[in-house]
Parts: structure tokens; C-alpha cells; sequence
């Protein structure tokens, strides 16, 4: 594997299950895979679960991760070509990239979308320049429009989790005071798809992800209809994609409580503002994945690392 960016480059998703489940048993069994290779991770947004599981992976594949805050602490980069640079950018993704090349093995991004510009998101403006110009291979923390790594940690922990062949799965939007990316949402889509899952998303209208990205998958505007004998509650806010990047929505009516999940097991990619998207009582009970989710962040991004280590 080249590149890392979409949920599409996992080629054989039971595979890939299996063989990071393997690396959770045996964290250190690859150790001397990436030694003296360097793992650059790039930031231009917040992060506290990408940022040290990705370099832990790193560092039980023996590699030596270097990491930047790009916002704020380095120049302003100039992503659109042809530009005359008068303005707060100092230096083009051209020269910044082919430079990081040299430093780094393998290179790590977080840039998440304007939620302004649809269309410049949608062409995921930073990561896909980062691919062209840079020589080394991209792995996606976050970008505009979705968070494989993420994506791929579910898949593992519905698997380690599953009582039944084939689940039922539910993907709830909640509510939120900020306007988020749809981008774990996205992801978990694609990766559902993927899985033999019984899946269904449940949103208030006006909230549709993407429907190139749902696709066939059944949509509900009744919470309490999709959440029906669920077994997995996987819930995330996102902003208005049909009215781009806009909140329409903000009461607790599809906050998520014990009473509306039963025995279904929670999940979350986190952070999760408690008692707005999900109350106390699911977070701190029995049935919440979502440690342990955090946790699979750690062997998502080791077997993407080592199977691009073993590319190359
Ligand atoms: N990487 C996981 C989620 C990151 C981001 N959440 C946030 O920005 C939450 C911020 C807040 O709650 O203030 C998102 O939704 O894509
Ligand atoms: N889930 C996740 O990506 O968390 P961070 O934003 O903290 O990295």
C-alpha cells in the first residue's frame, strides 16, 4: 500500500481485522520493522487521540515519530496554484512538501475542512496536494471529508465486540453548539458498507450526510425507529451537508440516553461533550466502547504503518 487516505484503500476489511487484532495481542512483534525510518505528523487542527496513538503505533514498529502543530507554529502554507503570495502564506505546499519528504519516510496529515467552501473541501485541497507533491507516502488523520484511521478502529471494535453474526448497527446524529465536520461520519459509513452489518443511519432532516457517500443505506428521521433492537449505537454530530456547514438543529430531543439505546453497546469517537450529544449515564455505564475504542486507534494505525513500511 502507497497511501493511507481513504477507507477505500483497506482492499479486504475481515483481513485487516484480523491482522490488527494480531498486533494488539503481540504489540512489539514488528519492532525492528521501521528502524531509522521517520514518521512525520503534520497538524494543522487539534488532536489528542490521532496524535499520540498514531505515534505509538509508530514507536512499536520501531519508527521515530517527529510531529508539528503546522497552524501556528509553522509558515503559512499556500495550497492554490498561480497565486500571488501577498498575503499571510509564506511558503507553497510545493516546496513545503517536497521538504518534509526529505525528513520524513512517511508522512501523517490532519487538515480539517472549511465547512465554508464546499466545493474546496470536497476536493480535499490540503490532503490531496500533499499527495501530489510530496515523494513519500500520506497517511490521512483527519481530512476534510473523512477519517479512515478512525473508521478502520471501528470496524476492529464492533468485531471484538459482536454477539451476533450479523449486527444491527445504527449511525445516530446527535446534537451539538458548534458546526462539525462530517468526516467520522463519512468514514463510518464506508466502513459499515464494508462489514456484514445490518446498517442503518438515523439524522434529522435537512442532515443527510453526502448521499454519494450513503448511498443505498437506509436513512431514518425517526431516532426511536432506527434505534429499534440496535446493537450498536455509534453516535456523532455533524453540520448541515445539503446547507453546507450550517446548524439547524440544537435540542436535546436527539440526545443519547440509556432509555433510548436499551442494551446496545455506545460508541463514540471522542471527544464527546457529555449531557449535549450523549448523557453521563451511557459514558460511565457498562455498555460504552468508547475507551476502548481510543485504545484500537493505537493497532488501526499500526497495520496501516507496517503495510506501507512492507511496501516500501
Ligand atoms: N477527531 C474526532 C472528531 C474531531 C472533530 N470534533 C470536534 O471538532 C469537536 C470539537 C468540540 O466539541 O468543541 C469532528 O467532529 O470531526
Ligand atoms: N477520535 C479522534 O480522532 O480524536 P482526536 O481528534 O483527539 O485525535
Amino acid at each position: 500500500m502507497k497511501n493511507y487516505t481513504h477507507i477505500n484503500d483497506i482492499d479486504d476489511i475481515n483481513s485487516w481485522i484480523k491482522e490488527a487484532k494480531a498486533l494488539k495481542k503481540n504489540p512489539l512483534k514488528d519492532i525492528e520493522l521501521g528502524k531509522n525510518k521517520t514518521l512525520g505528523l503534520l497538524f494543522f487542527n487539534s488532536s489528542l487521540r490521532t496524535r499520540l496513538s498514531t505515534q505509538k503505533a509508530a514507536l512499536n514498529l520501531g519508527m521515530n515519530p517527529i510531529v508539528m502543530n503546522v497552524s501556528g507554529d509553522a509558515w503559512g502554507i499556500e495550497f492554490l496554484d498561480g497565486t500571488v503570495m501577498n498575503g499571510n502564506t509564506a511558503e507553497h505546499i510545493k516546496e513545503a512538501a517536497q521538504v518534509v519528504s526529505q525528513y520524513c519516510d512517511v508522512i501523517a496529515v490532519r487538515a480539517f475542512p472549511t465547512l465554508i467552501e464546499k466545493d474546496k473541501d470536497e476536493s480535499e485541497l490540503v490532503l490531496s496536494s500533499f499527495v501530489k507533491y510530496a515523494s513519500v507516502p500520506i497517511i490521512n488523520m483527519e481530512s476534510a471529508t473523512g477519517h479512515p484511521l478512525q473508521g478502520f478502529t471501528d470496524a476492529i471494535t464492533i468485531s471484538e465486540n459482536a454477539t451476533k453474526k450479523k449486527p444491527k448497527v445504527v449511525l445516530s446524529w446527535a446534537p451539538h453548539i458548534k458546526a462539525l465536520p462530517h468526516a467520522v461520519g463519512n468514514s463510518f459509513v464506508q466502513t459499515m458498507q464494508k462489514m456484514d452489518v445490518e446498517f442503518v443511519i438515523t439524522n434529522p432532516e435537512g442532515y443527510n450526510l453526502n448521499p454519494e457517500i450513503t448511498k443505498d443505506t437506509p436513512i431514518y428521521h425517526n431516532q426511536k425507529e432506527a434505534l429499534k433492537d440496535a446493537d450498536f449505537v455509534y453516535t456523532k454530530n455533524w453540520s448541515s451537508y445539503d446547507d453546507y456547514g450550517k446548524i439547524l438543529k440544537t435540542d436535546s430531543d436527539w440526545m443519547i440516553t440509556n432509555e433510548k439505546i436499551g442494551n446496545a453497546k455506545f460508541m463514540h469517537c471522542l471527544p464527546v461533550r457529555r449531557n449535549l450529544v450523549v448523557e453521563d449515564a451511557v459514558l460511565d455505564g457498562e455498555n460504552s466502547l468508547v475507551i476502548e475504542q481510543a485504545n484500537n486507534r493505537t493497532f488501526a494505525a499500526q497495520l496501516v504503518l507496517k503495510k506501507i513500511l512492507e511496501n516500501g
